[in-house]
């Protein structure tokens, strides 16, 4: 089953044009990476299917249910975590505030596992969301969207900004979440992280999709992956180094 179907979306921020017929899937219990060079409107991709930023044509299919007029709140309520760029945790509540915020869904995801899985959250359970460092909010924004036991979670660029180590662990966490049967679609720049963990990558060039299949295809065309993954071929040049 697919958990996420989309066909020609074409969204727009006022007058500017930005999807243009933008279709993808992501199969259950599957992590789908979401490729493309700075610009490319990834991040509108997936407020395109939350209901932030409606399509004005094209239709959206999450967990089987026609989503395309829907609230984001309905769409959530269908079990989708959303996890946006720039981590927004609430600064001024501690860490356990931060969690408890989320009206949990019924599910395994409890505050006690939801620790399990980033004992670093549990020692700094008291401190503020601004004590704590970026990868530490990263971490809380992802634990954060687990709370609502969701089955399907769009992350946002989750690894930007953070030292290697920190990229490391945030993507064996999300390693962990698909073991939990949870399917992920992933924005990322750091291509090589990305290509690792994905079943599938889907490329977004100026708008619209040009690659959609199985990842090891798309990372045995190093030619390709190079010209299409743009702003982040730098962090693959890096780690082959
Ligand atoms: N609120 C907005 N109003 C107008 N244009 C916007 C708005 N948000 C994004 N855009 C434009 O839409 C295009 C796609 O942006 P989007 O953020 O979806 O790309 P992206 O692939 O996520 O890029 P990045 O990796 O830089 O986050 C860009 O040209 C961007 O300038």
């Amino acid at each position: 089953m697919n958990v996420v179907e989309a066909q020609g979306l074409h969204t727009f921020y006022g007058k500017s044009h930005i999807l243009h017929s933008v279709s993808l899937h992501v199969r259950e219990g599957e992590i789908v990476a979401l490729l493309g060079r700075n610009g490319a409107g990834k991040t509108t991709t997936l407020r395109s299917l939350m209901g932030l930023t409606r399509a004005r044509e094209g239709v959206v299919h999450i967990m089987g249910k026609v989503t395309t007029a829907w609230s984001p709140y309905r769409i959530a309520a269908l079990g989708v975590g959303y996890v946006p760029e720039g981590r927004r945790v609430f600064q001024n509540l501690s860490v356990e505030e931060n969690l408890k915020v989320p009206l949990a869904g019924s599910g395994p995801w409890t505050l006690e596992r939801v620790y399990k899985l980033f004992p670093r959250l549990k020692e700094r359970c008291m401190n503020k969301g601004r004590q704590l460092s970026g990868g530490e909010q990263e971490m809380l924004a992802i634990a954060r969207a687990l709370m609502l036991n969701p089955k399907l979670l769009l992350l946002d660029e989750p690894s930007q900004g953070l030292a290697p180590l920190l990229v490391q662990e945030v993507f064996e966490v999300i390693a962990a979440m698909r073991r939990e049967g949870i399917s992920v679609l992933l924005v990322e720049q750091n291509v090589r992280a990305a290509v690792e963990i994905a079943d599938s990558a889907c490329v977004l060039d100026d708008g619209r999709v040009v690659f959609q299949g199985a990842v090891k295809e798309f990372a045995s065309d190093e030619a390709r992956m190079r010209s299409l993954a743009g702003a982040s071929v730098e962090n693959w040049e890096d780690d082959a180094a």
